[in-house]
């Protein structure tokens, strides 16, 4: 058997319960420290792309343990992205795996993702290693949070492992555990090839290299390969295993995890979840589950300065090489002029692009308020799908509206379940279940998605004094008496400032806009009115006042919320303005719906 003396596993938690710290505690037990630095010396590393800016993802580490009766082990450690808008990425790294460490934080306890991290591994039918981490600390119940974990995910608490990855208490264990109760990988070296895709990366020089998991058969060099998923054929140029650094290798069979590299151009071609498959010797079924990266969450990017358009395109082109989950078209907007309409993940996703594309791609962007999907049944009976409040029907047209629904879970202390539950409610959720798990509750709601684009998170931990943590899945689509909100400045529509509310919001709603964007535009030689309006009746109305001689600028508030923060990053303390008519309004105004006081 090849596979005997091989673990494939992985580190899951919550975020910030110490994941990457005690993995770095295990590869330096392991000798491995310092190797990502090696990596350049290394003579048969796969020649990639260094540029500035292209950060080439974390990779798998292998690495090689010796129990203390000698025996010689192979582990390979598989990253997982730490956050719910990655859920997908996480099953198929977890897929990839026979066996997680789930980590809790011995003085957090069982958070949200702690609970949806488990229920992926125990579908995935992994082998679980509770891991009580952080026992260092002061505020450490190790007891307490092995007790929870049984409690809430049946993980039986005398199986724990108490650790620290400050300390490296517990490290010892953990590495025999890893041997003792993680099977080796399954799978025949001789049956066709199937190849799960887990993660891939573009390069340059090399094209998408994927990162695969090998379920059956063998990979070498030459072979003619196909994408069960998207049909497209190739011919493998090299493949190899991962140190942390990529090392060539003549072979990879049942059990490896690995990368292959073969001369792909386009990264849509090889999705994550996809199968490799041997052209001439298919194998019958793909891995299961495969679900094309689809973007659920949009928004209109337009450069501040017209002239960087062009630029702003091949910045876009440039971020999609490597990131199937991210899509842009050309729109055009009458007041933002050229643009693009882009795609993501979820609102992190969304955040992470823009911050690349103006850090590294040095562009001053306007960012419209982001969007959910929405399905419109029109009086014809036609069906559309539009994500751009701006292309919305007007209501004599529309016999129905249909938003996205999510499943969300939120994990919190009892004290807070009021208003918790009073936040829900205002943002039309209905209850599934309550769960009490000692002192603590487990919330399950059903809510519209765009209900929790805008504030939500901020409200839920400034209402629970950041002890609520949550997370999230879209389940379905389901009919709403959505209104499309359209913002007026000095007598003019702006068709970027649109947004899509649930009608029972619509004049509150258009109120906080008009008063927000009214404090936000800089005032004008004479008074100019913003207007809300449905259907072109005024719902709500501000003016920003005209300025006396004394007064030089308006200045911007100060506010703590994580949005403005992000918007306040601007370069040279330039505020982003647009000119709009006669008046300029700065990419605040654009997110005043996002503005936090309620
Ligand atoms: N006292 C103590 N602090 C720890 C320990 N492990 C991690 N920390 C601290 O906890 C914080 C989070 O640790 P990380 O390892 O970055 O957590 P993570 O889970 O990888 O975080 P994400 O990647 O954001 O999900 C850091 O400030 C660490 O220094 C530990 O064993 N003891």
């Amino acid at each position: 058997m090849p596979g005997v003396n091989v673990r494939n596993f992985s580190i899951i938690a919550h975020v910030d319960h110490g994941k990457s710290t005690l993995a770095d505690r295990i590869l330096e037990h392991l000798g491995a420290m310092g190797e990502r630095d090696k990596r350049d010396q290394t003579l048969d590393t796969l020649e990639l792309e260094r540029e500035r800016g292209i950060t080439i993802k974390s990779t798998p580490v292998r690495l090689n343990y010796t129990r203390p009766n000698g025996e010689q082990y192979v582990f390979n450690l598989i990253d997982t992205p730490g956050h719910v808008d990655f859920g997908y990425e996480v099953s198929r790294s977890l897929a990839a795996c026979e066996g997680v460490l789930l980590l809790v934080d011995a003085s957090q306890g069982v958070e949200a993702q702690t609970i949806v991290n488990a229920y992926l591994a125990i579908d995935s039918g992994l082998t679980i290693i509770p891991v009580v981490n952080k026992i260092d600390l002061p505020a450490a119940d190790p007891e307490g949070a092995a007790q929870e974990l049984e409690e809430v995910v049946g993980i039986p608490a005398e199986d724990a492992i108490f650790a620290s990855g400050k300390t490296g208490a517990g490290v010892p264990e953990i590495l025999e555990a890893i041997v003792e109760r993680i099977p080796p990988p399954p799978g025949d070296p001789q049956a066709p090839l199937k190849a799960l895709i887990f993660d891939s990366f573009y390069d340059a020089y090399q094209g998408v290299i994927l990162f695969v998991r090998v379920l059956e058969g063998t990979v070498r060099a030459k072979d003619a390969v196909t994408l069960f998923n998207t049909g497209k054929d190739f011919e493998v140029d090299k493949v190899g295993t991962f140190t942390p650094g990529l090392i060539v290798s003549d072979v990879l069979a049942a059990g490896s995890v690995g990368w292959i590299a073969a001369g792909i151009k386009d990264i849509q071609d090889a999705q994550v979840g996809d199968t490799v498959t041997s052209r001439e010797h298919p194998t019958l079924e793909p891995f299961p589950g495969f679900k094309p990266a689809q973007p659920v969450v949009f928004s209109g990017l337009y450069p501040t300065d017209t002239e960087d358009y062009r630029k702003l395109r091949e910045a876009l082109e440039r971020l999609k090489l490597n990131d199937a989950a991210f899509s842009f078209e050309p729109e055009t907007s009458e007041a933002l002029g050229f643009g693009f309409r882009c795609g993501f993940l979820g609102l992190l996703h969304a955040e992470i692009v823009q911050e690349r594309l103006e850090r590294e791609f040095d562009l001053d962007l306007i960012a419209t308020a982001p969007a959910v999907i929405y399905r419109i049944t029109l009086t014809n009976g036609e069906v559309i799908v539009t994500q751009n409040p701006a292309e919305f029907p007007t209501r004599d047209r529309i016999e129905l509206v249909e938003e996205p629904y999510i499943k969300m879970s939120v994990m919190l202390p009892e004290e807070h379940v009021g208003p918790v539950m009073q936040l829900l409610q205002e943002r039309r959720g209905s209850m599934v279940t309550m769960n009490y798990m000692g002192k603590r509750v487990e919330l399950v709601y059903q809510v519209p998605f765009a209900e929790i684009l805008y504030d939500f998170h901020d409200r839920l931990k400034s209402i629970s004094r950041g002890y609520a943590s949550m997370d999230y899945e879209i389940i379905d689509y389901r009919e709403g008496d959505l209104q499309k909100v359209d913002i007026y400045v000095n007598g003019e529509i702006v068709d970027a400032l649109a947004v899509i509310v649930h009608e029972s919001k619509a004049y509150s709603l258009g109120r906080k806009v008009v008063d927000k964007m009214a404090e936000v535009i800089p005032r004008q030689m004479w008074a100019v009115p913003v207007q809300a309006a449905i259907g072109g009746k005024i719902i709500a109305r501000a003016t920003v006042k005209a300025f006396r001689k004394d007064v030089l600028a308006k200045c911007y508030g100060g506010d703590i919320s994580r949005k403005k923060k992000l918007l306040s990053k601007q370069k040279k303390g330039k505020a982003r303005m647009k000119q709009i008519g006669t008046v300029e309004v700065p990419q605040e105004a654009f997110l005043a719906v996002l503005s936090t006081d309620e």
